[in-house]
């Protein structure tokens, strides 16, 4: 397992929430270096697979690897942001208190904070340029500062592998760039490997090295080419959906014009959603009541 090439490895790996299975027959691998979109539906499990990743929750069937361990044994080496962080945190913090709780955690407030540690939060919040505001408490910060203050916490410990759970939700345009640009010199300067649960793929389109989606309760990873299909993209969201490549290379994922968005349904058969996207597992027996959660929504 150690010498799997690949950061984050699925063998056949389900959840199940009581009775209800969120996702199954996840087999697919993540190698290092990468920035992953976890893509798909409001409730198709996006948020359950960090948490599987991480080892918060048990799967029902198979593995996850994730640097070389089992899902849990590894998160000394993750960075980990979680959905609604900014909106959740206490905000009489100051952003450095904030960051220096991802080295010293619960032991904050009891435990002195040695130099070295205050050095790393530097660092950290001077990545995401928020050194200057080390000293302002979260609630006289705006959201996508915040956000950043977020990220420094997360990045402070030196991790190898960073997982933000909808980074960019509630960000104004200027503040997702300022953060898609940290997340992008994460991975170019210091190689480190990236997973980001999206609604929106468009701003990460230029980091993107693939994505996971999660399509009728299956999870699967696929390089950027495949992913951005419009006919996968539109059965994915259940919305029409094309992909636009301007003049200048740039590509955007948009609903199709002149068709309402709220209206349109997908029109693809699992069979040829399945041979768009290389079923290996199969069959449309699979299919589950993750299903009725996972077509028919629009994904904003
Ligand atoms: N604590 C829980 N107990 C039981 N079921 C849960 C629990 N938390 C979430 N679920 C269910 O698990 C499914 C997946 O939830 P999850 O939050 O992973 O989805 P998501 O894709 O991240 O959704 P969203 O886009 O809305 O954030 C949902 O059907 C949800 O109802």
């Amino acid at each position: 397992m150690s010498k799997n090439p690949d950061c984050i490895v699925f063998d056949d790996a389900a959840i199940t929430r009581g009775d209800h299975v969120i996702w199954q027959h996840g087999t697919f691998s993540i190698p290092y270096g990468s920035v992953t979109a976890i893509v798909g539906t409001n409730g198709a499990g996006k948020t359950t697979m960090m948490k599987a990743e991480l080892g918060l929750l048990p799967l029902s069937h198979g593995s996850v690897t994730v640097l070389g361990k089992p899902a849990g044994q590894a998160n000394k080496r993750i960075g980990y942001v979680p959905q609604s962080y900014v909106s959740n945190v206490d905000s009489n913090l100051t952003a450095e208190q904030s960051v220096l709780l991802g080295l010293t955690g619960t032991r904050f407030g009891i435990h002195l904070v040695t130099r070295e540690e205050r050095d790393k939060a530097r660092q950290a919040m001077e990545f995401t340029g928020i050194a200057d505001k080390a000293q302002y408490r979260l609630s006289e910060l705006s959201g996508g500062l915040r956000q950043r203050v977020a990220i420094a916490q997360a990045l402070v410990s030196d991790p190898q592998l960073l997982m933000l759970d909808e980074p960019l939700a509630n960000l104004d345009l200027a503040s997702q760039r300022a953060a898609v640009h940290v997340l992008a010199r994460l991975n170019k300067e210091l190689g480190m490997t990236i997973q980001v649960v999206a609604h929106d793929l468009n701003m990460l389109l230029p980091i993107m090295t693939g994505a996971v989606y999660l399509l009728d309760g299956h999870p699967h990873y696929a390089d950027m080419g495949k992913v951005l299909d419009s006919d996968l993209l539109t059965h994915l969201y259940g919305t029409q959906v094309q992909v636009v490549t301007t003049p200048q290379g740039d590509m955007f994922v948009t609903p199709t014009p002149d068709e309402p968005d709220t209206q349109m349904q997908d029109m693809h058969t699992a069979t040829e959603v399945a041979q768009m996207h290389h079923h290996d597992h199969g069959s449309l027996h699979d299919r589950t009541a993750v299903d009725a959660s996972a077509a028919g929504k629009d994904g904003k």
